[in-house]
């Protein structure tokens, strides 16, 4: 998979891309990430990116000039078609559904924002879709950008070992993840549940989704409400409400 960065801040970016499960996924070629500098397509002496706002008003907007050929320069760099996605407040939040679906993709680029914003002429024309990480105000979309990098790049088939796959199996299930310990098993600050002692797979696995689904109801009951439940996970959900609420 392919992914086009258009930035203010490269080295920042390529930087995010170059650490940990995403890292080693561009180091094994499941992924490339790309980044554009709108700056280097300014044509003015001073690289001007940016144009006071129509109507007055604090704050500055980023011109269309410069990131049209920004865009038409990185859609020309490799086999289109390309996903064009903008990083704001005004988007839809983003899901680990449609992380998965964006991991499905061949190609897609994200257009960080900085100043008041880009002119919406230009995302009017341009852009697929916009997406929000979340309802708070970032002074530019880069941490929006290094957060779909990663959450799709870890995706890419061979980029999680084993080991970390199964951790990946038990949140993809919509539900919070369940606890996890690690030696000692007894510890000052307590000790590790027996279960995860032993060695008794299937009774693991009961009880790592039994804290899922009760963490789940607890924690987000919102997205306990999204989702059916079988047969086995209605039981154990009763169970920990019924441990619970003694
Ligand atoms: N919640 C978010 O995903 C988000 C994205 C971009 C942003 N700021 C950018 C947007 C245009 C200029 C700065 N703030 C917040």
């Amino acid at each position: 998979m392919r992914i086009d960065v258009v930035t203010l801040f490269p080295d920042f970016m390529r930087q995010c891309a170059a650490v940990g499960v995403v890292g080693r996924a561009q180091q094994r070629e499941l992924l490339q990430v790309q980044t554009w500098n709108p700056r280097d397509y300014a044509t003015d002496n001073y690289r001007t990116v940016d144009g006071r706002t129509c109507g007055g008003g604090p704050g500055m907007v980023m011109l269309i000039e410069p990131l049209r050929k920004t865009l038409e320069a990185m859609r020309e760099a490799a086999p289109k078609p390309v996903h064009l996605i903008y990083l704001s407040p005004q988007g839809a939040r983003l899901t680990q559904g449609r992380v998965e679906a964006l991991a499905e993709m061949p190609r897609i680029a994200l257009l960080c924002g900085r100043y008041e914003g880009v002119d919406e002429r230009l995302l009017a024309h341009e852009v697929d879709e916009e997406l929000s990480i979340g309802d708070y105000v970032l002074s530019g979309g880069e941490l929006g950008a290094a957060v779909i990098i990663d959450a799709v790049g870890r995706l890419q088939e061979g980029a999680l070992n084993d080991a970390q796959s199964a951790e990946q199996d038990s949140f993809s299930n919509g539900l919070l993840d369940c606890p996890h310990y690690a030696k000692p098993v007894h510890d000052a600050l307590g000790d590790v549940p027996e279960v995860l002692l032993s060695g008794d797979h299937a009774a693991i696995r009961r009880w790592r989704l039994k804290q899922s689904l009760g963490r789940t109801w607890l924690r987000r009951p919102d997205l306990l409400a999204q989702r059916a439940l079988d047969k086995e996970s209605r039981a154990l959900l009763d169970e920990f409400r019924r441990e619970h609420a003694q």
